[in-house]
């Protein structure tokens, strides 16, 4: 298994597959990707996880831009099915409707669907799309097929935080769990007026939530806790992702991320810390000389808040 320096072991890979999307989200952080050119083939893909899971990563998350709109993203995943354990994909939703059971059919374990607000207008306003109906569609359809769903709402300030016990409920009413994830920037946009405009902390909410859970758990990664909460008569499960300065949160990263055009990144926060990976593959480095990539990646690795 990799442990990086600071004692954190590496058990996740978030892929993303193209930082391409077909919505616009004024919030978007693209996975902290830059500009570049090239883009992995399924059989590179499928090299680099094989290489992970033999240094003990048997979790991977597929996301984007938005994954889904690669043409070969079922070959994609039935590539690296076999060396993985966990295989989810995160993604906007908007082709759930027509691609939920082939993906299911392809191995995809899970996923998670990105659903800020469950009024129209404002969806647009956010997205720069009209396509509510089509994504409320598509969640329904990967509730029937895939356990759990999960809903990932980024909350913001005026926006959408008015909206959360709705969201709640409507978690329940299909069957997901809903996370509630802080809006996060990296230190140098801390004085920014996006951050200043929309940031809306989640920690009053918890407390609330620590009151009327009737049970909490909590994540080994990140140690994100988890509210399991009485609501019209369920048991809604709430996860609340807040990263900004919370270094708990940090100092349990076990994640390793790897760009659309073939690097390792060691935190979406950091712009300063892509190892080539695809590049030392085209030259026809041999699986050790990869694994020794692999290494040089981890050694790089920090807690971004410590
Ligand atoms: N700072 C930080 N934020 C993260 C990290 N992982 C996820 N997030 C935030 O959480 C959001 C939702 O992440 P997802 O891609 O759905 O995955 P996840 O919830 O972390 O993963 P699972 O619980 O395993 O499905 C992301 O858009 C980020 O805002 C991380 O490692 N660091
Ligand atoms: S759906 Fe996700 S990847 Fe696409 S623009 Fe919105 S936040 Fe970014
Ligand atoms: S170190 Fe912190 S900010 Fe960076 S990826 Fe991990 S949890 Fe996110």
């Amino acid at each position: 298994m990799l442990i990086d320096r600071f004692g954190r072991p590496v058990t996740n890979l978030r892929i993303s597959l193209t930082k391409e999307c077909n919505l616009n989200c004024f919030y978007c952080h693209r996975e902290g990707q830059l500009d570049g050119e090239r883009r992995m083939t399924p059989e590179e893909i499928e090299r680099i996880v094989r290489i992970a899971s033999r240094l003990g990563i048997r979790k991977v998350k597929l996301t984007g831009g938005e994954p889904t709109i690669r043409s070969d993203i079922m070959e994609i995943i039935r590539k690296i099915r076999p060396y993985v354990i966990d295989l989810s994909l995160t993604t906007n939703g908007t082709t759930l409707y027509t691609l939920a059971e082939k993906l299911k059919e392809a191995g995809l374990d899970r996923v998670n669907i990105s659903l800020d607000t469950l009024d129209r207008k404002k969806y647009k306003m956010i997205t720069s799309f009209d396509v509510l109906d089509q994504v409320l569609k598509g969640i329904r359809k990967a509730t029937r097929l895939f356990h759990p769903v999960k809903l990932n709402m980024v909350v913001m300030k005026g926006i959408n935080d008015e909206e959360i016990w709705d969201m709640i409920r409507f978690a329940g009413k299909v069957g997901a769990i809903l996370q509630l994830i802080e809006i996060e920037v990296p230190r140098e946009m801390e004085d920014s007026q996006f951050f200043k405009d929309f940031f809306y902390p989640l920690k009053p909410l918890e407390e609330e939530f620590e009151k009327m859970a009737v049970e909490i758990r909590e994540r080994k990664m990140h140690r994100r806790r988890k509210y399991f909460l009485p609501v019209d008569g369920k048991i809604v499960e709430v996860e609340v992702v807040r990263s900004m300065h919370n270094t708990i949160f940090c100092m349990n990263c076990t994640r390793l991320r790897l760009t659309a055009d073939g690097y390792l990144k060691t935190c979406l926060l950091r712009k300063d810390d892509l190892i080539d990976i695809l590049g030392p593959m085209r030259e026809g480095a041999s699986d050790e000389e990869l694994v020794e990539v692999f290494k040089r990646a981890v050694l790089l690795r920090e807690p971004y808040w410590k």
